[in-house]
């Protein structure tokens, strides 16, 4: 995809899921992979609702800025992941609600927050383990995720978020969006006796993918 298509799909899947109340404030950050050398993420500080693309900040692998605006906070640990898995092309962090109160909750495996009961989870994310509380921008946020980037696509920031990763933008936005239903469908069934997928089940999935 040229430079420009990819800034501009940035600001349409950012600002959809604003409007559609993903993200509030200046809350939440994406990037995505622009070539070996490069990635294009979002502005320190910026609403997902209106974003500009030729404000859009480009990193050198190192964090130098190329062009663009100051570039999120996360960055660092955007990159960290961009670093260890080579197959992670876009990441999308949110505060969305529900993971967001998932993040809140004591008492969760720290491996997995989130059992499997829904074969989508499965197949776009399989797994959510937890990277303990640090301040947003803290630098042990990404010391983590680089350690552990190739383990899990997506990760439950204790207390603050999430942060999901995908093959492309699109992706890593789907991803992120099946994730936060899922936990809602969570909270819904809190109390009841949930059916969780079998091994087999979550097995057989894996397998087959999408
Ligand atoms: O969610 C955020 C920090 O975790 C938002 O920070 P930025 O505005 O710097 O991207
Ligand atoms: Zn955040």
């Amino acid at each position: 995809m040229k430079e420009q298509q990819q800034k501009q799909q940035m600001v349409e899947l950012a600002r959809s899921l604003f409007e559609r109340g993903y993200s509030v404030g200046g809350a939440g950050n994406l990037s995505v992979r622009l070539d070996a050398q490069r990635i294009l993420v979002t502005p320190t500080g910026s609403s997902l609702g209106r974003l500009q693309a030729d404000r859009l900040s480009v990193l050198d692998m190192q964090g130098n800025l190329l062009e663009g605006d100051k570039p999120s906070k996360e960055s660092v640990f955007h990159l960290a992941m961009y670093q260890t898995n080579p197959t992670c092309q876009a990441i999308v962090h949110l505060h969305s609600t529900y993971l967001t109160a998932l993040s809140c909750l004591q008492g969760l495996n720290p491996d997995n927050a989130m059992q499997a009961f829904t074969p989508y989870y499965v197949m776009r994310v399989g797994q959510l383990p937890i990277i303990p509380y640090y301040p947003p921008g803290d630098i042990n946020i990404a010391r983590e995720l680089g350690e552990r980037a190739n383990t899990a696509k997506a990760f439950l920031l204790a207390n603050h978020g999430v942060v999901v990763t995908g093959s492309d933008l699109i992706d890593a936005v789907d991803n992120c969006e099946e994730l936060e239903e899922t936990a809602k469908l969570y909270f819904i069934l809190q109390g009841q006796a949930i059916r969780y997928l079998s091994d087999d089940e979550v097995n057989f999935l894996k397998n087959r993918g999408k």
